[in-house]
C-alpha cells in the first residue's frame, strides 16, 4: 500500500557555466521535479521529471494534487493493471480540463509513473530495463493505454511484434551486456559556449572514443557557420555532426538556414520549428531530405497522439523520446512500438537533469525486445549532474554501460536532495550570499530573462 509521496523542487545553477543553452533556452538552471512515493512496507519509488529552473513550482504543485490518486492505493494492484491506471491518472474528470496529457500535468505524471516504475523495478530486485524486458508480451502491453492510437497499432499487434521478435532476446541481452550501448554527446556544443570551451571539449570527447556529436544553432547564422566549421575542423568529416535548433525558426526560415548549413553535413536537424508543427516538420523533411539532412524531434513532443502524427506522416527521421515530458515509461512504450511498426529510429534525448540516467533502460528495451539493432541509432549523452545520483550513468569508450543496480536510476543522493532544494538548500544559501542568484522570498519581481 502506498502510504505517502513526497515532492521537491530541485535546482542546479548550470546557467552560471552557460551549460544547457541553446538558441531558445539561454539561461537554464537544470532542475527537476523529484518524487518519492512510500509504501507501507517500507520500499520506495523515486522518480523525477526534468524542468529548467522557474516553472519547477509548478509541477510541484500539480504533483501534490495528482498525488492524491496514488496514496492509498495498493502498488500490486496498480501493477497488475497498470495500463487502466495510468488511464485514470490522465483522465481524472477535473484535472484532464488543464491538459488533456500535455503541459505541466503531463509533467507531474511523468514524475510520478516514473517514480511508480522505479518501485516496481526495485521490489522485483532488477533494473527497469530487464524487467520490461523480461515481461511477457501480454503483461508489457497491458501496461499500455492505447487510446487514440489504434488506428495504428493496436494491442493485439502490439503483442505479435513482441513475440515475433523474442527468440532473440537472450542474444541481445547478452550482447548489450557486454558491448553497452553506443552515445553521442551535446556536450561540447551548448550555445554559450565560448570557441575555446568547444574546441576543448571536442578534444576531451575525441580522446573518449566518440564519434558523434551534436551543436546548438540558430540565433545568428554566421556565427553558426563558425562553430560548426570549427567542430568539423576538429572532429574530421569522418564523425556525425548533428545540430539543434530548439525551435527557433519558422518553417521556411528553417529550410532556408539550413541549406546554407548542409556544406558541413549534419546527419540531422533538431527542433527546427514548433514542437507541435507536425505538417511544418514534415515540409522541412521534404525539403532538406536531397541534401542528406534528417529531422529529428520529440524532446518537446506532448503525448503519443502528437509522436502517431510524425512518425505516420513521414515528419521526423529520428525519434526522441523523452523519458520525463509524456507520461513516464507506460506511454513511451506505445511510441517505441509505433516507431518501430512505422520503421522510424529512435534516438532518446537526455540533455537534462537525470534523463541520460533513464533513457540508457528505454533504449536498452528496444535493442532487446523491438528493434534489436543500434544501427544508425544512439543515446544522447551529456555531463550534467550524474554526480547526485546513487546510481549515476556509466559512460565508457562512447558507450552507455548496462545499468545492473535495481530501480529507474532516479534515486538522488541524500546530500544532493538537501543541497539543492530550491530555495532552502545549503547551496542555494551560499548562492544567494554570494549575490549571483535572488532569494525568491526576498524578491518582489522575477529576475530579468536575457536574450
Ligand atoms: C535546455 C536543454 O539543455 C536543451 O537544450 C536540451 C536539448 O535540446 C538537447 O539535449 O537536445
Ligand atoms: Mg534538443
Amino acid at each position: 500500500m502506498i502510504r505517502n509521496v513526497s515532492v521537491r523542487d530541485m535546482r542546479w545553477p548550470t546557467s552560471l557555466g552557460a551549460h544547457g543553452s541553446d538558441a531558445m533556452h539561454t539561461d537554464p538552471d537544470y532542475s527537476c521535479a523529484y518524487v518519492v512515493i512510500y509504501t507501507m512496507n517500507g520500499a520506495e519509488g523515486h522518480g523525477l521529471t526534468f524542468t529548467l529552473g522557474r516553472g519547477t513550482e509548478i509541477v510541484v504543485q500539480a504533483v501534490h494534487t495528482l498525488s492524491s490518486l496514488v496514496i492509498g492505493k495498493d502498488a500490486a494492484d496498480i501493477f497488475n493493471n497498470f495500463g487502466s491506471f495510468w488511464r485514470k491518472l490522465t483522465s481524472e474528470t477535473q484535472l484532464r480540463w488543464i491538459g488533456p496529457e500535455k503541459g505541466v500535468m503531463h509533467l507531474a505524471t511523468a514524475a510520478l509513473v516514473n517514480a511508480l516504475w522505479d518501485l516496481w523495478a526495485r521490489v522485483q530486485h532488477k533494473p527497469l530495463w530487464k524487467l520490461i524486458a523480461d515481461m511477457e508480451p501480454e503483461q508489457l502491453v497491458n501496461c499500455i493505454d492505447f487510446r487514440y492510437i489504434t488506428d495504428v497499432i493496436t494491442p493485439q499487434e502490439a503483442i505479435k511484434i513482441l513475440k515475433e521478435r523474442q527468440p532473440n532476446r537472450e542474444k541481445m541481452e547478452r550482447e548489450v551486456l557486454t558491448k553497452g550501448y553506443p552515445a553521442y554527446t551535446t556536450q561540447v556544443g551548448w550555445l554559450g559556449y565560448s570557441n575555446e570551451t568547444v574546441t576543448q571539449l571536442c578534444h576531451k570527447y575525441l580522446s573518449e572514443g566518440f564519434t558523434a556529436f551534436k551543436l546548438k544553432v540558430g540565433q545568428d547564422l554566421s556565427d553558426d557557420k563558425r562553430r560548426c566549421k570549427l567542430v568539423r575542423q576538429i572532429i574530421g568529416d569522418d564523425k556525425l555532426l548533428m545540430v539543434d535548433a530548439n525551435q527557433n525558426w519558422d518553417v521556411q526560415e528553417a529550410i532556408a538556414w539550413m541549406k546554407e548549413l548542409a556544406p558541413f553535413k549534419p546527419l540531422w536537424i533538431e527542433e527546427p520549428t514548433s514542437p507541435d508543427d507536425v505538417l511544418g516538420h514534415l515540409a522541412i523533411s521534404k525539403a532538406l531530405a536531397p541534401l542528406g539532412i534528417g529531422v529529428a524531434t520529440g524532446e518537446m513532443c506532448c503525448n503519443r497522439v502528437l509522436f502517431k502524427q510524425f512518425l505516420q506522416s513521414g515528419a521526423m527521421q529520428f525519434c526522441q523520446i523523452d523519458s520525463a515530458r509524456i507520461g513516464g515509461v507506460n506511454e513511451i512504450l506505445a511510441v517505441y512500438l509505433m516507431a518501430y511498426k512505422l520503421g522510424v529510429k529512435v534516438c532518446p534525448h537526455a540533455g537534462g537533469v537525470g534523463l541520460c540516467e533513464m533513457v540508457q533502460h528505454l533504449q536498452l528495451f528496444d535493442y532487446i525486445c523491438l528493434s534489436q539493432s543500434s544501427e544508425g541509432r544512439f543515446i544522447e549523452y551529456v555531463d550534467q549532474q550524474h554526480e547526485h545520483f546513487v546510481h549515476p550513468v556509466v559512460v565508457r569508450n562512447s558507450h552507455y554501460m548496462t545499468p545492473k543496480a535495481p530501480g529507474y536510476s532516479t534515486e538522488l543522493e541524500r546530500e544532493a536532495a538537501e543541497g539543492y532544494e530550491w530555495p532552502i538548500g545549503s547551496e542555494w544559501q551560499k548562492l544567494f550570499a554570494s549575490g549571483k542568484f535572488v532569494d525568491p522570498r526576498h524578491a518582489t519581481t522575477l529576475p530579468p530573462t536575457k536574450h
